[in-house]
């Protein structure tokens, strides 16, 4: 039987804000299922407006946030396993993150080797200061630096670029099999994004990684994936092989967002004018985008659709699919 890296089943997050009595409920992630195939080393983007649940369904991967429901399973090990505290650094060894400013993952204060190096040390993946050496070196020449170039140095002595990659060497030292990279090239000038895109595409079959890369560029995230996740309002709409997405679009989301990519670097909240996330929204029956859709017809505003396989690898949350049934 195939296996999956990744399975997310049912999985829901919920905030509450405001106070007891007055507060109000937010959906951030609202029953996700995905499956990512383990065959070979894949990466996936997670794409959608902002405020649609993309952060906080990396951080519940992460384990950096609980889920209110529902499971993800690592290589077919639920990730609640990690709970315990002696099983930390076997989650660190398989699944690393990369976050958006790499400024604020490194202390001013700390030269950025000695993070490699603890990293190394720490997580067992290196016996002795020599050992942490050789693949320290490895990991930065891997993403186009070089040892001898940022010893001693300081994060602000690096420009963004060069700190992300350095951010990327450190999440490569335990050779994890999945890395977690939330807007990694947000906060870099858009002439260099598709370089550390690139780096993804090597790193991918260098080191067997699997990538989730999560992002607002569009451009970029067609260019790169092998799968792409579309998010809208805390659901997945639609997901699947990302050439059968470009090819064939099938969820009018994901249409409107392609038909949105201008050219690289560009991103589609500068072209579409999408409505604010209304609270109220979110317990309305029916499918979250049939106000914005135009294919949109008296069910899709009254019962909430379900997912439809176009294919077994590429799910669709839509009407139109099932002829409106
Ligand atoms: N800790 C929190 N407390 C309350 N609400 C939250 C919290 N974290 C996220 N949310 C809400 O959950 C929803 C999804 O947020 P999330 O950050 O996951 O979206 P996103 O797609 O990553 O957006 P962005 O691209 O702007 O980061 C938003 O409405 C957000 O305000």
């Amino acid at each position: 039987m195939a296996h999956n890296i990744l399975e997310i089943n049912n999985l829901s997050r919920q905030f509450k804000i405001g106070g007891m009595l007055l507060g109000k409920k937010i959906v951030a992630v609202d029953k996700v299922d995905l499956k990512l195939p383990g065959d070979k080393p894949q990466i996936m983007s997670i794409v959608g407006e902002s405020g649609c649940g993309k952060t906080t369904l990396a951080r519940m991967i992460l384990r950096l946030q609980e889920p209110s429901s529902g499971d993800i399973r690592l290589d077919g090990t639920p990730l609640s396993h990690y709970d315990k505290r002696q099983h930390r650094k076997e989650f660190l060894k398989k699944v690393q993150p990369i976050f958006q400013n790499p400024f604020t993952s490194f202390s001013m204060r700390k030269t950025v080797d000695t993070y490699l190096f603890e990293t190394a040390l720490n997580l067992e993946i290196a016996k002795t200061k020599q050992e942490a050496q050789r693949i320290v070196s490895e990991v930065l020449h891997s993403v186009g630096l070089e040892l001898n170039h940022i010893s001693g140095k300081y994060p602000n002595q690096f420009s963004g670029g060069e700190l992300q990659r350095i951010s990327i060497a450190r999440a490569l030292i335990p050779k994890p099999s999945l890395i977690v990279a939330d807007e990694p090239v947000a906060m870099i000038d858009a002439s260099l994004r598709m370089n550390i895109v690139n780096l993804f595409k090597k790193l991918k079959d260098e080191y067997k990684v699997n990538f989730i890369y999560i992002t607002h560029d569009l451009s970029t995230a067609y260019y790169v994936s092998d799968y792409i996740a579309t998010m809208y309002r805390g659901q997945l709409i639609e997901f699947g092989d990302a050439r059968n997405i470009l090819n064939k679009p099938s969820h009018p989301y994901t249409e409107l967002l392609l038909d949105s990519i201008p050219r690289v670097g560009k991103k589609w909240n500068e072209d579409m004018v999408l409505p604010d996330m209304e609270d109220k929204e979110y317990g309305l029956n029916g499918c979250k985008f049939a106000n914005r859709c135009m294919y949109a017809q008296d069910i899709c505003r009254s019962i909430d659709p379900n997912k439809v396989y176009i294919d077994p690898e590429h799910m669709v949350l839509c009407f139109k699919h099932n002829d409106y049934k």
